[in-house]
């Protein structure tokens, strides 16, 4: 496949190098806002930029059809809006906040967990995640994904970015969020009672998982048309 890598970033560069493993050639990358006959040569995109970058390029590539597959966390608020454009264009595209094997059987192990501990009040549910210095949303992408899921699942109503040991209700999910050094991203659920506590934990160890998640996804996306999420691409 020829493939466009929006976001010559860390990612952008992780990316660069599976996809060229895996017999496919870069013919764009760009780590500014798109030049649209530069982006027509590919036959799919792939998104790893910055939150403020993402919605445009990813709708520019529903309107010139070329299949996105974006994994740029931060700017979710607009995520709707963007399925709209994608239908509307009869666009190709597929958002993942975590495109790595291991995380997208986590958020499966994380969704059980929560539908098991939903039957007992006793333990209180909090979310962290850990992440390098340079990261510019907050909280990750992939711990928003994790909490929603316990939402759904649960009867906690909504959950609070936790900067400051800020109080939190009964019925808001704590969501930690620290930066150290080059942590690559660790996301831990802990279920909490006065007698012991329960815990999940998933520790990424480099970016490449989530780089071939990415060129893995990019792959299954570039000859469909329609929204899609890692659990279609990966059976789940
Ligand atoms: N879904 C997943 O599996 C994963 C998602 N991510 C997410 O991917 C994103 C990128 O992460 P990472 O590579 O670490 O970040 P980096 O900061 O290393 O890379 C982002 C790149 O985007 C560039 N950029 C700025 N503006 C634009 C634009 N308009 N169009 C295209 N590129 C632009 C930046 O350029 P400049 O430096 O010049 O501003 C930079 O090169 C983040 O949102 C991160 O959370 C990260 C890992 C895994
Ligand atoms: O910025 C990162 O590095 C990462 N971002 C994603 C997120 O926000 O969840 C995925 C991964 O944890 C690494």
């Amino acid at each position: 496949m020829k493939i466009a890598i929006l976001g010559y970033g860390k990612m952008g560069k992780t990316i660069e190098q599976i996809a060229i493993n895996r017999n496919h050639e870069i013919v764009y990358k760009t780590s500014s806002p798109i030049e649209v006959e530069e982006l027509k040569k590919a036959d799919v995109a792939i998104d790893f930029s910055i939150p403020d970058a993402a919605f445009n390029n990813i709708t520019t590539c529903f309107k010139h059809h070329i299949p996105v597959a974006c994994g740029t966390t931060g700017w979710l608020d607009r995520y709707e809006e963007a399925v709209k454009v994608c239908k509307e264009e009869n666009g190709a595209f597929i958002y993942g906040s975590n495109f790595s094997l291991g995380v997208n059987l986590f958020f499966q192990l994380n969704e059980n967990l929560a539908k098991l501990m939903s039957k007992f009040d006793e333990y209180k549910v909090d979310v962290e995640e850990i992440h390098h210095t340079q990261k510019l949303d907050k909280p990750s992408g992939t711990a928003i994904t994790l909490t929603e899921s316990i939402l759904q699942h649960t009867d906690n109503k909504s959950w609070k970015l936790i900067e400051n040991n800020e109080e939190v209700s009964d019925k808001e999910i704590p969501v930690v969020a620290k930066r150290e050094d080059d942590v690559k991203g660790t996301h831990t659920i802990k279920y909490a009672s006065s007698i012991d506590d329960i815990e999940i934990k998933h520790t990424a160890h480099s970016r490449e998982g989530f780089a071939l998640g990415a060129v893995i996804a990019a792959e299954w996306l570039h000859d469909k048309t329609g929204v899609f999420t890692m659990k279609d691409v990966l059976g789940l």
